[in-house]
């Protein structure tokens, strides 16, 4: 089982400090999600990772290696940082056989990426004629051609339609049951809300938060409960009574602050209440990420954003 370690990881270009004293750990058999503002430093750390750029100071470690020191990088990691740099002349196929030969990987492997990444019909065109969202299929191919322990993607949604944005979020899951170590940065927080388990955010290249994501959703939630019945005049009464405070909404559905569902079940219950909705809501991870990082995004428009909730 190979982890992705970073310890005391700092980069500087010129006066910028674009990581800042960064110790974390992305585990394999979950997907970590990789958050943080724009210029928060998650690419930085990626490319520090696969040691395409120096630290400053601190290490990035792979399996407690350093990548340049992996015998057989291909086969031990893959990663997606910037799916433009394939070269456009090229066709899809043959970016992926140079990569496979010089990898010492076989031709059948490049035959059976093309067809999980939905290129099987176009192995054959010049990448400059791809859509963005194609090449972005191809760097994904290419991220999983040595069938790596250790998968790093950066923004893999980017220009993908909702067809592909499905795909890659099953992928993703299919990759960490697989036992892999999956870290994925995205600014798409639905998204990232929908395959992350595990979140590791930054803010001016600092840690802000490591945590499982429903951790970090319940820490940022008061409880708050949603209920629906035909009998609304008798359960407001009753929640009054028990000193609840519901505020019925246009849909005529009430909501409880500071209450759990199963609460409100139970007393709906005693009172033969009939229920016909009942869910505990609480924050989306969109309206958690943006309380958190309030302080740290460099570029920040002045409205406030709305606290969107989603039932759980
Ligand atoms: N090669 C470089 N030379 C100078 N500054 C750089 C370089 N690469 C990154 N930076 C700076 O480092 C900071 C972190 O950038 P980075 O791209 O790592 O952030 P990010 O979290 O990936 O942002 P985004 O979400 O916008 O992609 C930014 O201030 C950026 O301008």
């Amino acid at each position: 089982m190979t982890s992705i370690d970073v310890h005391e990881l700092t980069k500087e270009f010129g006066t910028t400090r674009a990581v800042d004293n960064l110790t974390f750990s992305v585990r394999p058999g979950r997907v970590t999600g990789f958050l943080g503002p724009n210029g928060a430093g998650k690419s930085t750390t990626m490319r520090l990772v696969l040691g395409l750029d120096r630290p400053t100071g601190g290490t990035a470690t792979i399996g407690g290696q350093l990548y340049a020191t992996l015998g057989d990088p291909l086969r031990r990691v893959g990663a997606l940082l910037d799916a433009q740099a394939a070269h456009g002349a090229r066709t899809a196929r043959n970016h992926l056989l140079a990569l496979a030969v010089s990898n010492g990987l076989g031709a059948r492997r490049v035959e059976e990426v093309l067809e999980e990444a939905g290129l099987g019909a176009v192995g054959g065109a010049r990448i400059k004629t791809f859509s963005l969202g194609m090449r972005q299929r191809l760097g994904i191919a290419a991220a999983l051609l040595g069938d790596p322990e250790v998968v790093m993607l950066d923004e893999p949604s980017n220009g993908l339609d909702p067809e592909g944005i499905i795909w890659i979020r099953e992928l993703m899951k299919r990759l960490a049951r697989e036992g892999r170590t999956v870290l994925v940065s995205s600014h798409l927080m639905n998204e990232t809300s929908s395959f992350a388990d595990h979140l590791v955010i930054l803010g001016r290249g600092r840690l802000l938060a490591d945590l499982p994501m429903q951790e970090f959703l319940d820490s940022r939630s008061r409880p708050r409960a949603r209920v629906r019945t035909a009998e609304s005049t008798r359960l407001r009464d009753v929640l009054i009574r028990k000193g609840y405070e519901p505020a019925q909404g246009d849909d005529g559905c009430w909501t409880i602050e500071g209450a759990k569902a199963g609460e409100i079940g139970a007393i709906a219950a005693t009172e033969g209440i009939p229920v016909l909705e009942l869910t505990d809501e609480q924050v989306t991870l969109e309206q958690a990420y943006l309380e958190l990082t309030a302080d740290s995004a460099e570029f920040a428009s002045v409205s406030a954003p709305s606290a969107n909730r989603q039932e759980a």
